[in-house]
């Protein structure tokens, strides 16, 4: 009898079994406190890893010695500047004047040796950085915390991703235009999904135009799905969707053909399909992976892996690109998948070079010969060598077929930890020549029956509501910010059918077509992004102020009788503001800005700054004698960062504040040891005085 046979005579699932043991546990008070433990170095081997590895030959013998001791040390820091973001090259500057500059001059004080950061040769407009410092390094050395505190800060406002720099790679080669239709299969927490929806808007910003493409995330993890709204609304994009599905069966999404006004099955300019895996190419930032590690661990993702990309490949249309990628060294993971697509595909996928993309980016190419290994370390270089213990888990599709050598797998690009001190990573780049032999043309999908619209089970997201554009909320919203005639309010939605509208969304053209053609066949997270808030001021004739998230998508829309041109220090003014309930007065700032407030009414506005490398847009609030900014903390200091001007009321120095409170514990831990002591004369004089009394 199988294993699984045995589980469901017993009707218990193990794992299940186990969760239950712990809770028990737990709740008997037997849980173990990990913090009394002294901590443990992990040791940074394993023997089946080596012996798998050396037996595939990942790297030449020669090699062997630097790969394993890279792989052995820290993960070097690397982080992105938002490229769609017009301040990139302001805060570039800022990054390389000041903390840069701080970093060597603090390093090199100390006499150690100090390795430069550099911008990564193949990331365009040397957007992104390796610092030779670990993130321990960072988080744990008091020289660093003006450049930790930079990283978080900026990080929350969306101005930096902080992003392995070899996870970097698949979104530069999926190539990315703002026409695209782009879908990210497993895209959760979503530091690859940042990038391609940079990639989608970069061209653009200048023309200040939203993109005609878009970007959709999705997971089969509803609970990550929430990291992709988070990472999303950092970048504040009207053309992105996040999506809650099993990828293997990604639903057909509806579009609207703009040639014949029909509906019909949507297909995906470019798709990446950065799939679950073992992860053991992650060992420098994750060397907990060294304890556990064994082959099984690839060998039972190939399946999940390859229906994927397969799925993948089939939303792809004629003349996409499809970027398979993981973080693992497994051919079995790697290779053997792609393989086997190509194999299915009949010709239908191509694999290309996509290395001109990445100019400079040292790698080795995807490999040709590969073994199979069970768990006890035994290797297959053949089907018919395999026990049949092992015939379920080992497939005859996972070994290299016969034809490997024309199927180009030198194209896909291994990248090893010691070839530019990264972690490691696996990219191929695939385009469809033609439909999949298996597929059907839209013609003959229309003669199918439909399969019954899904049940989305489980599904408790609000519905998506679309404007049809006569509303009196849209009339009253675009009379009091005078909106251009060509604003769409059918691109504005809301969260419920019924009641008081409390936020209204914007969503790109593109989103609202797929949302309403498909949102009975596809879970939808999240779309749109906040443009309006109900505030019901008496001093408003509309009911709604403007959002700053959602400000780079209406600011265009915006008439000039709600726009109120500011001075540098006027705006640092109301952004050194911290107190809600003193607003800077008017009469406060300059004359000219005061000018300028005058021809506005009060009520929410858009404030402006102009210099020639920058232009800052914000939300701001008119009242009768005062004006202040209406954005966040993030975005605040980004702002006044950018404006260089005096940031040391953030400046919080987290090690010092450690020594404040320290001391302050101390000197309390004193006057209490002193305030027991007099209690205790006191009361030693109290009994003396009664002993006295008596006598
Ligand atoms: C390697 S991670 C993706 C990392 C992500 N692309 C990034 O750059 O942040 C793999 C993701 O795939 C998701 N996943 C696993 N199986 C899936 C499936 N069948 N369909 C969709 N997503 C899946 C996991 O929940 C996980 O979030």
């Amino acid at each position: 009898m199988g294993k699984r046979d045995k589980r469901k005579k017993n009707n218990t699932n193990p794992f299940a079994q186990r969760k239950r043991d712990k809770r028990n546990n737990e709740e008997n008070g037997q849980k173990r406190d990990r913090r009394s433990e002294p901590y443990v170095e992990i040791v940074r081997e394993n023997e089946s890893f080596f012996k798998y590895y050396k037996q595939q030959g990942i790297v030449p013998e020669s090699d062997w010695e630097t790969f394993v001791k890279s792989l052995q040390s820290n993960l070097p820091t690397a982080f992105r500047v938002t490229g769609c973001r017009g301040e990139s090259e302001r805060l570039l500057d800022i990054i390389k004047s000041e903390y840069f500059e701080e970093y060597f001059k603090h390093a090199s004080g100390e006499g150690e040796k100090i390795e430069k950061p550099f911008a990564l040769p193949w990331y365009p407009g040397e957007l992104a950085w390796q610092l030779q410092l670990s993130r321990k390094d960072i988080r744990r050395s008091e020289v660093f915390y003006r450049l930790h505190n930079f990283l978080i800060a900026e990080t929350n406002a969306g101005s930096i991703s902080r992003q392995e720099t070899v996870s970097m790679i698949p979104p530069i080669v999926l190539d990315v235009k703002p026409h695209h239709r782009v879908l990210d299969m497993c895209a959760a927490p979503g530091s690859k999904t940042a990038q391609l929806i940079e990639a989608l808007h970069a061209e653009m910003e200048e023309k200040k135009e939203l993109p005609t493409g878009l970007v959709i995330a999705n997971d089969i993890d509803n609970s990550r799905c929430y990291m992709l709204v988070h990472q999303a609304k950092r970048l504040n994009s009207p053309c992105f969707m996040v999506t809650n599905e099993d990828s293997e069966r990604f639903p057909d999404l509806q579009m609207t053909n703009k040639a014949s006004g029909k509906s019909e099955n949507m297909q995906f300019d470019r798709i990446l399909c950065d799939v679950p895996c073992s992860g053991d190419a992650t060992l420098r930032k994750n060397p907990d992976i060294w304890t556990k590690w064994n082959p099984a661990h690839g060998t039972n993702l190939n399946g999940v892996q390859f229906r994927i990309a397969r799925r993948g490949a089939e939303l792809l249309t004629v003349g996409g690109r499809l970027v398979y990628s993981t973080c693992s060294f497994n051919p079995v993971e790697n290779e053997s998948v792609i393989c086997r697509l190509l194999r299915e595909s009949e010709g239908a996928l191509e694999l290309i070079d996509a290395s001109d993309l990445v100019p400079g980016l040292k790698f080795s190419p995807g490999m040709t010969k590969w073994e199979l290994s069970s768990k006890d370390m035994e290797f297959y270089s053949d089907f018919s060598q395999v026990p049949e213990k092992y015939h379920t888990i080992i497939r005859p599709q996972m070994f290299p077929p016969e034809n490997v050598h024309n199927l180009n797998l030198e194209r896909c690009m291994r990248i090893l930890p010691h070839q530019q001190d990264t972690g490691g990573f696996f990219v191929a780049v695939l385009v469809k020549t033609k439909p999949m032999p298996w597929e059907k043309s839209q013609e003959e999908e229309k003669l199918v029956p439909q399969r019954k619209k899904r049940r989305l089970g489980g599904y408790k997201e609000e519905p998506f509501v679309f404007f049809l554009g006569d509303e009196d909320i849209f009339q009253s919203i675009k009379d009091f910010y005078t909106l251009r005639s060509d604003f769409d309010p059918c691109c504005l939605l809301t969260r419920c059918h019924t009641g008081k509208k409390k936020n209204i969304y914007f969503s790109s053209d593109a989103i609202r077509d797929i949302v309403q053609l498909s949102g009975d066949r596809v879970k939808i997270i999240n779309t749109g992004v906040k443009v309006f808030v109900r505030c019901d001021n008496k001093n408003m004739s509309c009911a709604f102020r403007l959002a700053q998230e959602g400000l780079p998508s209406v600011n265009e829309f915006v008439g000039k009788d709600r726009r109120i041109l500011l001075e540098r220090d006027d705006l640092v003014t109301l952004l050194q503001n911290t107190d809600p309930t003193k607003p800077p007065r008017i009469e406060e700032l300059s004359q000219s800005t005061q000018d300028r407030i005058t021809a506005v009414t009060p009520g929410s506005c858009v404030l402006e700054y102009r210099e020639e490398k920058l232009q800052l847009t914000l939300v701001g609030w008119r009242g009768t004698t005062s004006l202040r900014a209406y954005v966040d903390q993030s975005e605040t200091v980004h702002m006044l960062r950018l404006l260089r001007a005096d940031l040391s009321k953030y400046e919080v120095n987290k090690f010092r504040k450690a020594e404040e409170a320290e001391k302050t514990n101390a000197a309390e831990q004193e006057g209490t040891e002193k305030e027991a002591e007099e209690e205790e004369t006191v009361k030693e004089e109290m009994e003396v005085d009664q002993e006295e009394k008596k006598t």
